[in-house]
């Protein structure tokens, strides 16, 4: 990608991050994603950081970032119901589902979505696609099912390849799956999500996001689910 290219999805990636603020409820605990649109968002979060109570984070690299801006992180176990959740995507589809994972972060990222009333998804245009399946899809894998599972991914269709060097923060391994033309997500979500030693993959289709915030580097458009 040339440099120009480059800091124009940057700064795509910094107005779509921002135009989320305004989805913060006052004195909320607040979902956050992974990634680096992400990280962009919780720049932008510092600036409010005395009229939110904190935030819940979705990786220990958004934790980080959190807390090095003086955003108390808690533990989901200690919250109720999330108002808003804001994270990024690999791919998102007019449905509004995604596929998500590239950084690793998957796992957590549905587990706080799951918790959470409003998903408010924030990206570059160039994650906007119409069929979802050209960005691998990550799928996280108990170390010791990996060549069972992506022998069965393989009987599903799809290419898995091992991530290697990559532990989640959950001590698993990813697999990404090339080739897939996901027509159907819920249905693939589903099933890849029954191989045994599967703890989860990176299609969000039964839980899509309730609100895109898609910018070009311009303008910020926003989608709400079909
Ligand atoms: O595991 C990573 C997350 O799912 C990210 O939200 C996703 O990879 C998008 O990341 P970025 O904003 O860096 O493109």
């Amino acid at each position: 990608m040339s440099q120009q290219k480059k800091s124009q999805q940057d700064q795509a990636k910094r107005l779509a991050a921002e135009a989320a603020i305004e989805f913060v409820p006052p004195r909320s605990i607040v979902g956050v994603g992974t990634g680096s649109t992400v990280n962009y968002f919780i720049d932008a979060l510092a600036a409010l950081k005395h009229d939110i109570e904190g935030a819940v984070s979705s990786s220990e690299a958004s934790t980080a970032r959190l807390k090095k801006l003086g955003i108390p992180v808690y533990d989901l176990n200690g919250v109720g119901e999330i108002a808003v959740y804001v994270d990024g995507a690999d791919e998102i589809n007019p449905h509004l589902q995604m596929i998500k994972g590239g950084g690793g972060a998957l796992t957590r990222e549905k587990i706080v979505a799951a918790v959470s009333k409003t998903f408010v998804c924030i990206a570059d245009d160039s994650k906007w696609v119409d069929v979802l399946g050209e960005f691998p899809l990550p799928v996280e894998v108990i170390p010791m099912a990996r060549s069972y599972a992506a022998r069965q991914i393989v009987a599903l269709g799809g290419d898995p390849v091992y991530r290697e060097g990559v532990t989640t923060d959950n001590g698993n391994v990813i697999l990404d799956v090339y080739n897939l033309h996901i027509e159907k997500p819920i249905d693939l979500e589903e099933k890849l999500n029954q191989i045994t030693g599967v703890v989860t993959n990176g299609l969000f289709a039964k839980r899509g996001a309730d609100i895109a915030l898609i910018s070009d580097g311009h303008d910020v458009k926003k989608h709400t689910r079909r």
